[in-house]
């Protein structure tokens, strides 16, 4: 028995969706027919009506926090896979920095084994670039690979030594895999908690001022350029990093990027005055000038991918303070909802450069076999909804964290089923 998706609208060039029934054929795509014409044989096959829903390939992200082992209280392996099959997503990398760091075989086995028997979706490790995360000695490049992890990074903190940074870009690009770099410069933060910028300068705060980011992006496309690795920026929120990072593809630096919705969306201008640590995360939001410049170079291509950095954290630690709570947002179950009502629905972004960001690009930028509907792929799939308004209410989430900005906000564009490798995971 098969699954027959009747009548979804699928996205073909620019904003033209073409109706279509997918069949899925055990894990696979098995045919794609034009819903023109007619009705398949559905005889002995179950089916789902799709008539009025866009069909996407399921939607990945390639930076997330799941927070376990060590932090479960904040979300696990069941919840933050739950969350994210409700976001729409289907595959989803997770970031090293739990408890302990995923730098040694055993937590890289760990982490897959319990994606395997607790996770709904398709969970792709990464390993530390030093032990620890601490900055001051390499990993063992060699036994994460074998062990599973698709890149490496310290996301958390940068990598501050200019000669770690190239001594595990040269181990990396030896082996194949990509350096995925936390850009942040530790002298230039020091305890600041937003960005420099009209919000800080209101309330008398420190501020985080650009430069703690872009300084590791040009000091490490430079060393990417010297390497030959592939250099992937994580959380792209400045100007001055976009500006880097265009130069560095002109040259030809194998280097590749990824925003966040919220640097899209939002900017320091809009935090409350309330101090709200919701509004809290790293990057900070930075000023309008930079959203307007994150926004220019996803479009133009400088940034190839979105991505969440979904990172949850307990009401109690978000409830310390603007200055105290730890840095952080969720993003799985706002995401697309967000992009779509903000960029497509007004016209500025077509649905099909939606969806590549979200899907074919990324699988493209880290060489997954994922991403795209055609005969014969794995059916990995998402429906939505792009006509019903709801508002974001952090108390639906599947996720243990309920620490957004977007609470309340009016959105279109939500998944209303998942189906990873065949199996719904997730419906509404
Ligand atoms: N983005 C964040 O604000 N926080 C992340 C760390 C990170 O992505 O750098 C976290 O782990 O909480
Ligand atoms: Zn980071
Ligand atoms: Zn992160």
């Amino acid at each position: 028995m098969g699954i027959w998706i009747l009548n979804a609208s699928v996205v073909q060039a620019a904003n033209d969706t073409a109706a279509k029934h997918i069949f899925i054929d055990g894990d696979k795509i098995g045919q794609i027919v034009d819903a023109a014409s007619g009705l398949p044989d559905t005889a002995g096959h179950e089916t789902i009506d799709a008539a009025g829903k866009l069909v996407t390939p399921g939607l990945i992200d390639m930076h997330v926090h799941l927070r376990e082992p060590g932090f479960e209280h904040k979300e696990t392996i069941a919840t933050g896979t739950r969350s994210a099959a409700r976001g729409g997503f289907t595959t989803i990398a997770c970031m090293p920095n739990t408890r302990p760091v995923i730098d040694t075989v055993d937590t890289v086995k760990y982490v897959l084994g319990k994606a395997e028997t607790e996770g709904v979706v398709r969970v792709l490790p990464y390993g530390c670039i030093t032990k620890n995360e601490l900055g001051r000695e390499l990993t063992d490049f060699t036994a994460l690979k074998d062990a599973g992890v698709i890149g490496f990074t310290d996301d958390g903190v940068g990598v501050q030594s200019a000669q770690m940074m190239k001594d595990a870009m040269r181990e990396a690009a030896a082996i194949g895999l990509p350096i995925i770099a936390h850009c942040e410069d530790n002298t230039l933060v020091e305890g600041a908690a937003v960005s420099e910028g009209a919000f800080a300068r209101k309330h008398g705060l420190k501020g985080i001022p650009n430069e703690s980011e872009a300084i590791h992006v040009g000091r490490d496309v430079l060393l990417a350029e010297a390497t030959g690795v592939h250099y992937h920026v994580c959380h792209v929120s400045t100007e001055q990093s976009v500006r880097l990072i265009r130069h560095a593809k002109q040259f030809g630096i194998k280097v590749t990027a990824e925003v966040c919705p919220h640097h899209l969306i939002l900017s320091d201008e809009d935090i409350p005055d309330n101090m709200d640590a919701n509004w809290k995360m790293n990057p900070p939001l930075r000023t309008p000038r930079d959203v307007q410049a994150v926004i220019e170079g996803l479009v133009d291509g400088t940034i190839d991918i979105i991505v969440t950095d979904h990172a949850p954290h307990s009401e109690e630690e978000k409830a310390r303070g603007m200055q105290l709570a730890p840095f952080g947002i969720v993003g799985f179950e706002t995401a697309f909802p967000l992009l779509y009502t903000k960029f497509v629905a007004t016209g500025q972004w077509t649905l099909q450069f939606l969806v590549d960001k979200m899907t074919s690009l990324p699988a493209q930028v880290f060489g997954l076999p994922l991403g795209t509907l055609e005969t014969g792929k794995t059916a990995d799939i998402t429906i939505i909804d792009l006509d019903t308004e709801q508002a974001v209410d952090p108390a639906e989430f599947a996720s243990k964290g309920r620490n957004t900005p977007f609470t309340g906000w009016q959105l279109k564009g939500w998944p209303v089923r998942t189906i990873v490798g065949g199996k719904t995971v997730w419906a509404n």
